[in-house]
């Protein structure tokens, strides 16, 4: 186990991150101030070219020989010029330990045919989702939350007339209980356009749910390369805000990118590119170290709060370093977990970033590199959460994105899934419904109910998967054979060999190519 621990240490070892901690305390909103505040700083923003090319210089010449302290180079994500450009498009607030009460409204289609949601998703698990997100954010409180029904959602002001005065009537109770300090409209992106009338109307700051997202992935991203893939995250967003802003014609309102802007913006995308390469190589490497150590991998995935770090945690021994949160997002890096099956055969099982549907592509697409190492491993395990009315559509969510996945990292294969329905300890009783032609394990990872036969079934999928079988070898007793089988192989079981007591009987987990090794090293 020695060997397998030292490599998850490494596949879990941190950069120091060398953070400029003002920026923390910044002002709550980084109000939107279209150029105003940098026209003049081209000073500035030269200086920071010209580090970036410094910067550049340096990569080029440490190339992969960069120390494991220096590998990723995070300094530039500390940016005051990109704060104001972000936080005039996302309202994200650096600052999130302020207390916040967040109106949630939730706009669905009144006509189910126009909905275009999986038929078991209605708006009000939608609004449970959006409540759930708000309640990710420690200090951010929801004051209401309510489902508004709309003809269409592409008008330009959201709402019809009627709609807004009866809110403005709303907000303006709300006010007088509590002071309402942001407004939540659970919509994959408003446009530009959308959340500057609302915003006008209501005198409140506007969130959609990429920016709330954004704003959970920042506060869960402690990783070096979680940070880079947020950062990463946040740029489509940013520009597709400053392209609504441009084409409704509003420039003069507000939110426009200068050429100064747009550079900000550009050096900022090659450079955590440039990064994320890095990551990719980075992850590679540990890819190959682990092939070569033929240690088998089993990818847990599965939708945002399903349980995968529960389940994790209830298959390995590792109870301090992993941290089942009641919150979504809660994982952002892939992290190795080491494990044994029934066998002893060691296994290495992978955290995953969860999935969510309702968001855009965009968001996720940073994320990739490192939901690769999921779709390369041995086998998969499903974590889905029974107990959630729309498991169903969850499951279709996760499966179509997995799905996309393998394509991306290089064809239609993909390694075998094993379905668990997790939190069966909530719905005892329930029946599977669909779910009768899917085969699954219904377990609880919290009560560590149905875990057995999971890990049953995961060793006989991964012996199948690998090649390796069980199988009984006569070696002497107390000889290099037995130890070189302890070091390579899974032992199950020694006994003493009844006919000769010079030998043992040993019972071992063994891949035909580390038995073709022992019959190299010992026949
Ligand atoms: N009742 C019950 N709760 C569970 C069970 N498994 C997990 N939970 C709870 O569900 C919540 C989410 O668990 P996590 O393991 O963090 O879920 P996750 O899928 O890793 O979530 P993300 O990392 O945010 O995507 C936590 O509050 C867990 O305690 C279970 O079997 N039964
Ligand atoms: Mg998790």
């Amino acid at each position: 186990m020695a060997g397998l621990r030292n490599f998850i240490k490494l596949a879990k070892w941190r950069p120091t991150l060398s953070l400029a901690l003002a920026s923390q305390q910044r002002s709550k909103y980084t109000q939107h101030q279209g150029v105003k505040g940098i026209r003049n700083r081209k000073s500035y923003f030269e200086a920071q070219m010209q580090q970036g090319k410094r910067d550049d210089d340096n990569d080029e010449q440490n190339g992969d020989s960069r120390s494991s302290g220096e590998l990723f180079d995070m300094r530039f994500l500390d940016d005051r010029a990109y704060d104001e450009v972000a936080g005039g498009a996302m309202r994200i607030t650096r600052n999130v330990a302020t207390s916040q009460q967040v109106l949630i409204l939730q706009p669905y289609v009144k006509w189910s045919a126009k909905r275009n949601l999986p038929q078991d998703v209605k708006p009000e698990d939608q609004l449970a989702e959006a409540t759930a997100l708000i309640r990710s954010l420690p200090n951010w409180q929801v004051a209401k939350a309510l489902k508004v029904p709309l003809e269409n959602l592409k008008r330009r002001t959201l709402f019809g007339s009627g709609k807004i005065d009866e809110l403005k009537t709303l907000i303006a109770d709300l006010r007088q209980e509590m002071s309402l300090t942001c407004l939540f409209v659970s919509k994959g992106t408003l446009s530009f356009a959308q959340k500057r009338y609302l915003e006008e109307e209501f005198h409140l700051p506007v969130m959609d749910r990429y920016s709330v997202v954004i704003q959970i992935l920042r506060l869960h991203a402690t990783s070096a390369e979680a940070r880079l893939q947020v950062a990463m995250a946040e740029l489509p967003y940013i520009w597709s805000q400053a392209k609504d802003a441009s084409a409704s014609q509003i420039r003069r309102q507000g939110y426009a990118l200068s050429d100064l802007q747009k550079e900000i913006l550009k050096t900022r995308e090659r450079k955590l590119r440039a990064e994320l390469e890095q990551v990719r190589r980075h992850r590679q490497l540990l890819r190959q170290k682990r092939k070569q150590q033929n240690y088998p991998i089993i990818s847990v995935v599965g939708y945002t709060n399903a349980g995968k770090t529960s389940l994790i945690k209830a298959l390995t021994a590792e109870s301090d370093a992993l941290q089942p949160r009641n919150q979504l997002f809660a994982t952002l890096d892939v992290t190795a977990h080491a494990g044994q099956l029934p066998c002893n055969l060691q296994v290495i099982y992978m955290d995953t970033v969860g999935f969510m549907s309702d968001l855009p592509t965009g968001l996720f697409e940073c994320f990739v590199a490192t939901l690769e190492d999921a779709m390369l491993a041995d086998i998969i395990i499903h974590v889905q959460d029974i107990s959630h009315p729309c498991h169903n559509a969850q499951r279709n969510h996760v499966e179509s994105t997995l799905r996309s996945l393998a394509f991306n990292v290089g064809g239609e294969h993909q390694p075998p899934i094993i379905n668990v329905f997790n939190k069966c300890d909530l719905v005892p009783n329930a029946d599977d419904h669909a779910e009768e032609s899917t085969a699954h394990h219904r377990i609880s990872a919290r009560s560590q109910i149905g875990l057995d036969p999971l890990l049953l079934d995961i060793e006989a999928q991964i012996l199948s998967v690998t090649g390796r079988r069980k199988i009984q070898m006569r070696v002497p007793s107390g000889g290099p054979e037995m130890a070189w089988l302890y070091k390579n192989a899974a032992v199950i079981d020694t006994q003493a060999d009844l006919e000769n007591p010079q030998r043992l009987l040993m019972q071992v987990v063994i891949s035909q190519r580390t038995l073709e090794q022992f019959k190299r090293e010992f026949c």
